[in-house]
């Protein structure tokens, strides 16, 4: 049981060191898999609970993994897969164990899915995955639990998404990267973390164009070979930092090369919020009362509906009355009843909200409900007047590292406490 303990009222100051992006190594270690030639060597991993589930599950079929957690280093030898099995107990603990499908379809002839986790948000199908490994000329036997997925060989085709999936797209484009012939995958997704992946991809000898176009052609190689790679910076982290220096009234330096926070950044421009590039370093600072804001979530260019739960928070804190437009997710507003136990004045009908700020914020006793959820109730507790404590923490720390000494040395007064359950 991990709980968060946040007193609030304390201005967020100093530098803040962004992670590596939770959504570009899982796919990563996924892709570490398909090679039985040399060891993969990831470089800046976040060290969060979705990684530990990602070893966990890559050792369970077979794979060598030494994470250096003080290096911030996976190092992945997949020369002796041998089962196909992706064990229910692991896999249903984290939406990542679905990317490495691939890796067994093409090492071992066959998967096993027993489960796939993540985030509790409404529905969130597989279809287009199974659509276009079939496509490839697997055959995919979906089964009330499990999910077996068999090919002797995979060979290319068109496939097309009916909406850019994330993980879809990884998928697809691991299972063509080795299939015979060539793949064209149309409605890709644009994310900067698939485009990430593309790179360690095309570094271990696979053959694709097209990344960020929405159009992802992939000419099948006969073999990869391991790599070293560094891992992106994760723009989602780096938006709650901003977001915490914000709401608290603070200012925060964002380290974490390349960073570009992108629509999220321009969104709390409209807020109110300075930012400042200064090189590698983004500085964000606040010192005036919070303007309302609309927000729909979209896929990339978008703004992410992974920043809209926090995003409810500042809007909270933001003087008027804000608009959110969930579009990817149909289940993404469990946050509302929990930041209203706080005080704020959250309605929601459907698929929108409505946010009337800014109503003062006190310290209460609130559930995460999915990892974006509790992040946001932590803002919440850095905002509020006294005590918050939030459970269900393991949640936040599937996707963010080491998250409250980061946050107390900007000065936050925030405790992670562990206990047996
Ligand atoms: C590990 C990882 O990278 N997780 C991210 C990934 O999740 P994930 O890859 O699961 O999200 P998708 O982009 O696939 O899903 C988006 C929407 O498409 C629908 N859909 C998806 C696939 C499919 O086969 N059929 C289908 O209908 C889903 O139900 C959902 O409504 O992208 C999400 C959207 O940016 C993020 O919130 C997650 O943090
Ligand atoms: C939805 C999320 O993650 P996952 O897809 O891993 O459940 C998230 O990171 O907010």
């Amino acid at each position: 049981m991990v709980r968060y303990r946040v007193r609030g009222g304390n201005p967020l100051r100093g530098t803040a060191f962004i992670q590596g992006a939770k959504n570009a190594v899982l796919p990563m270690i996924g892709a570490a898999l398909l090679t039985a030639q040399g060891r993969t060597v990831l470089r800046n991993v976040p060290i969060i609970e979705d990684v530990r589930r990602a070893v966990e599950l890559a050792t369970a079929v077979g794979a060598g993994v030494e994470l250096h957690e003080s290096e911030r280093t996976l190092v992945i030898d997949a020369s002796r897969l041998h089962s196909p099995v992706l064990p229910a107990q692991i896999a249903r603990r984290f939406r990542g164990s679905v990317l490495f499908t691939p890796a067994l379809l093409h090492r071992l002839g066959e998967a096993i899915v027993e489960g796939v986790g993540g985030c509790n948000l409404g529905s969130r199908n597989l279809d287009f995955h199974y659509l276009g490994y079939k496509r490839l000329g697997a055959v995919v036997d979906e089964g009330e639990t499990v999910i077996h997925v068999k090919a002797s060989g995979l060979t290319g085709a068109t496939l097309y998404l009916d909406t850019p999936s994330h993980t879809g797209t990884e998928n697809l484009i691991m299972a063509a990267a080795l299939a015979k012939g060539t793949t064209v995958i149309e409605n890709a997704a644009l994310e900067p973390e698939v485009l990430d992946v593309i790179d360690m991809l095309t570094k271990m000898g696979a053959r694709i164009s097209g990344g960020g176009t929405g159009f992802i052609t992939v000419e099948g190689v006969e073999e990869l070979h391991a790599v070293e790679h560094t891992v992106m910076p994760d723009r989602l982290d780096a938006g709650v930092f901003a977001m915490a220096a914000a709401i608290t009234q603070g200012e925060v330096s964002l380290v974490g090369t390349g960073l570009d926070l992108g629509v999220v950044r321009y969104k709390l421009e409209q807020m109110g919020v300075d930012f400042a590039r200064q090189g590698a370093v983004l500085q964000v600072r606040c010192d005036r009362p919070l303007r309302p804001i609309n927000i729909i979530t979209d896929t990339y260019p978008g703004f992410a509906t992974d920043l809209q739960s926090p995003m409810m928070t500042v809007a909270a804190l933001a003087d008027g009355t804000s608009y959110i437009h969930e579009r990817i997710f149909d289940g993404r507003f469990a946050l509302a009843a929990e930041l209203n136990k706080m005080g704020a004045n959250v309605e929601v009908a459907g698929s929108r909200a409505i946010v009337r700020g800014a109503t003062p914020l006190t310290g209460a006793h609130v559930t995460a409900h999915d990892l974006r959820s509790g992040i946001a109730l932590v803002l919440a507790g850095l905002a509020a007047k006294g005590e918050t404590v939030i459970d269900s923490g393991y949640l936040i720390d599937r996707g963010h590292a080491h998250l409250a000494p980061r946050m107390r040395a900007l000065g936050a007064d925030i405790t992670q406490e562990i206990s047996e359950p």
